[in-house]
Formats: C-alpha cells, structure tokens, sequence
C-alpha cells in the first residue's frame, strides 16, 4: 500500500469520498485532481493538477475516481486499472457490512450506509450515504446507490446504472444495465431494458 491517496474530481462527490478516507486515517497525505483549473483547494486540500497528469503520480499515489457521473468514472476507472494504478476501496468507518461481503476497487461506501451479508458490489460503484443493500444483492460495476436508496434482499443491478435517491427496490428484482430509476421511484417488477423509470410503481419514461 502507497501512503498517500490521489483523489480525481475535487467538487461535490470528491469531497465526500476525501471525507471519507480522511476519517479511514490509513494515508499519510491526500491530494485532488481537478480539470477545474480555477480550483487550488478544496476542503482545505491541495489540488496538484488536471486528470491528464495523473500518469505522472502512479508510481507515488494510490488513485481513486470521486466523480459521481457513472460513465465518466467508469472511463477513467478503467484508464487507470490499464496502466496499472493501485486503487484502493474507501468504507466510511460508520458504514455497516455484512458477513461474505465482497466490495470491488474503486467502490466508496459512505456514511450511515448497510450492506448486509453475502452481497457482492463491483468496482467503482458509489454506495451513497444512509442506502441500504440487503442479503445476497449482486450490485455490478460503475452503479450508483443514491442516497437514502433501499434494495431489499436478492436484488441483481447491472453495470452502469443509477438508483436515484430515496428509491426502493422489492426483493428478488434484476435491473438491467445502463438504467436510471428516479428519486422516490419503487422497482416492484424486473426491469429489462435499458432506460429511465420513474414513480410508483416504476414505469418506463
Ligand atoms: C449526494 C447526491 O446528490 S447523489 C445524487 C442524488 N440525485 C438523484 O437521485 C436524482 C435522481 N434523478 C431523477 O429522479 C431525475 O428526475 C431523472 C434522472 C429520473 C430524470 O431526469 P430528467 O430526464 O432530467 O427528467 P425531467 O426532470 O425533465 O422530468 C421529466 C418528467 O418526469 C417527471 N419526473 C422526474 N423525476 C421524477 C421522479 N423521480 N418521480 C416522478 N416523476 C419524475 C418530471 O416531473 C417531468 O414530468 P412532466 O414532463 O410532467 O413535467
């Protein structure tokens, strides 16, 4: 393990995953990069430069993607994992996990949030503040777990997709991949295609 953690994307996300491995206290110094080159600081930590210099900090850093948007974070996830960047998992030390959890690299898991026994998160995947991911979940990479979001037990979400804050998942629901479901939505059937869902219960849009 590297001793100090480079976090890409200084705004909103960023500071709350710098937040997050400020209180994990396993790095001796963190830093930003942020394309935003008006932004010096942010939370009161120094951000050394743009995204395109990460190459030059692999050797020294520990990387990890703080950008909320899936695909963007999936493409630059991925750019690092080909050049061979250490990226580490961040867990809020006020999270709760579960027995035979498995949490992929590049996942941040925040504050408030369960993820209860023999689930599997992928990596990068945003697992936002106060959700809750029940029993024998499969969560695939780049998804995004919104705030206050609840998926009951034995629930599939495919690659790339958004659960929107304070929405609800029934057990033994699979959705697809790439799909955006709504603030407040409720999943109560599978959902197979690709696309945006919204209200209660969900429906297509
Ligand atoms: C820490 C953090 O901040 S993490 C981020 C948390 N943020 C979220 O979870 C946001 C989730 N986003 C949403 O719910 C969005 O509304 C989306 C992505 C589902 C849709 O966004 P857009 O495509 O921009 O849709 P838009 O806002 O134009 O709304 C289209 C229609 O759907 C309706 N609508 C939008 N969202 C919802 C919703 N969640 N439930 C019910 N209806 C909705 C709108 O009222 C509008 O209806 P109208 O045409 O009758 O006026």
């Amino acid at each position: 393990m590297k001793n100090k953690l480079l976090i890409i994307g200084a705004s909103g996300h960023g500071k709350v995953v710098a937040d997050i491995a400020l209180r994990m206290n396993k790095w001796e110094s963190i830093a930003f990069l942020d394309d935003d080159e008006s932004i010096k600081l942010s939370m009161g930590i120094e951000v050394i430069g743009t995204s395109s210099d990460v190459f030059t900090h692999i050797d020294e850093y520990e990387i990890f993607v703080g950008i909320g948007n899936n695909s963007t974070r999936q493409r630059i996830h991925e750019m690092l994992e080909t050049v061979g960047a250490s990226i580490p998992v961040l867990i809020h030390p006020n999270a709760v996990i579960g027995n035979q959890v498995d949490v992929g690299c590049g996942t941040a898991v925040m504050a408030g949030s369960i993820v209860n026994c023999c689930t599997k998160i992928g990596k990068s995947c945003i697992i936002n503040t106060g959700s809750s991911i029940d029993h024998d979940n499969c969560i695939e990479d780049f998804v995004h777990i919104s705030p206050g979001a609840h998926l009951a037990g034995t629930v599939k979400v495919g690659q790339g997709s958004w659960l929107g804050i304070g929405s609800v998942v029934s057990n033994d629901i699979n959705i697809a991949s790439g799909c955006k479901v709504g603030a407040g939505s409720v999943v109560v059937k599978d959902i197979k295609e690709t696309g945006t869902y919204l209200g209660v219960p969900a429906r297509r849009v």
